[in-house]
């Protein structure tokens, strides 16, 4: 296993910028994902990792070592793609041992290896066959032992289940998050999904535009989101965003939005000095709650509702800005119910009014 770092990356493709300088550490055995929208640069940092795209600028360093013009295949690098072709002709047990043979292993060591990562995949009894006739997940999990059988340094996987059936996603993220768990490899995982990425990883590094927005644990992002885009990327519904307006009054830090004034919990001074005056105020659907059970209540109208039998996502219109509520399944409000909706403080997040326009886009 290797630890990596990143020193002022950057990836160009002729004119097209597509990593600005980039800077990161990831450590000997980490499972880091890189989260972010479709063109914001992960695939081509993945790449670059790996030895498969040259860098334009900056260094990568495996254990402290510059491997900048190290040759990929001298990467000891493993990588496996949302695509698995397997040699079609030979029994899985030759497609495993295919990378082993072509290092020159001992027919003994390659046996014992091949069982081994074998038995982790839940692929044993079907080591004799041909790959024709796989699932998509069973394939999927061929490509995976090749990928594993030789013991790589690090492990790279770009949107390696984004094509799987529902099913077979949550079973190959029990077996990737296993794997992990039983090797420590040091694993790099590229994905849009958010929710896979804050499922898996140690740490998330949360990119858009070719930069990175916050790289933290998967609790820190989601709680502590370090701007509105990665507030708004992450979590499931999406991030409640208000116009709020944030100013310093005689007991301290207040916000006001939708006719409605709150103090601000000490923990949001800071960023309320930093933002003073026009703000994004932002609560997640699951800090929402229908009744009056905070200081911080809003009258609303109910436009719609969605029951999930596990949960009900209930959308409020308050004076024309649409909120989401995440509530138990028996809380079924009918539509246009005038409601009061309880903001919880302690999960209530500010960001600068102009963030909202700076990742507007992106969000769309
Ligand atoms: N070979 C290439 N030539 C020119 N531009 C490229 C090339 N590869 C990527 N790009 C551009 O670089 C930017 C980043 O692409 P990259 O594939 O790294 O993003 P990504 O986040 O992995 O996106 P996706 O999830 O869609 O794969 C995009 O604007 C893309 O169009």
């Amino acid at each position: 296993m290797a630890s990596i770092r990143a020193e002022k990356l950057v990836k160009r493709y002729g004119a097209v910028k597509a990593v600005h300088g980039i800077d990161f550490e990831i450590a000997d055995g980490e499972f880091v994902a890189i989260l972010g929208p479709s063109g914001c640069g992960k695939s081509s940092t993945m790449r670059m990792i790996a030895g498969l795209e040259p860098i334009s600028e900056g260094a990568i360093y495996f254990d402290g070592k510059r491997i900048n013009d190290v040759r990929a295949r001298d990467r000891n690098v493993a990588m496996s793609f949302e695509s698995y072709a397997l040699y079609p002709t030979i029994s899985i047990y030759e497609n495993i041992a295919f990378p082993l043979r072509a290092a020159g292993m001992d027919n003994a060591e390659i046996d014992r290896r091949v069982r081994d990562i074998a038995g982790k995949m839940e692929l044993t009894a079907l080591l004799s066959q041909k790959p024709q006739g796989l699932s998509s997940g069973q394939a999927q999990r061929v490509g995976l032992a090749r990928a594993l059988v030789r013991k790589p340094a690090v492990f790279l996987l770009d949107e390696p289940i984004s094509h799987l059936d529902t099913r077979q996603r949550y079973r190959m993220r029990r077996f990737i998050k296993s794997l992990h768990q039983e090797f420590n490899y040091t694993m790099i995982y590229v994905t849009h999904d958010q929710e896979e990425a804050l499922a898996l990883a140690d740490r998330v590094m949360v990119m858009s535009d070719g930069e990175i927005q916050q790289m933290a644990t998967p609790d820190e992002v989601y709680a502590r989101p370090r701007n509105a885009f990665v507030a708004g990327f992450v979590g499931e519904p999406p991030i409640n965003f208000v116009d709020c307006y944030v100013e310093n009054g005689t007991g301290g830090w207040t916000v006001s939005f939708e006719g409605q004034r709150l103090a601000l919990p000490e923990r949001l001074s800071k960023a309320a000095e930093r933002i003073g005056g026009e703000g994004l105020a932002a609560i997640r659907p699951h800090f929402l709650s229908l009744g009056d059970t905070s200081p911080l209540t809003l009258q609303g109208k109910v436009f719609v509702t969605e029951e999930l039998q596990d949960q009900n996502l209930i959308f409020v219109d308050v004076g024309g800005t649409r909120f989401t509520l995440v509530a138990h399944p028996t809380v079924t409000p009918r539509r246009c119910e005038t409601v009061t909706v309880s903001i919880d403080p302690e999960h209530l997040l500010l960001f600068p009014r102009s963030e909202a326009r700076k990742f507007e886009d992106l969000a769309a």
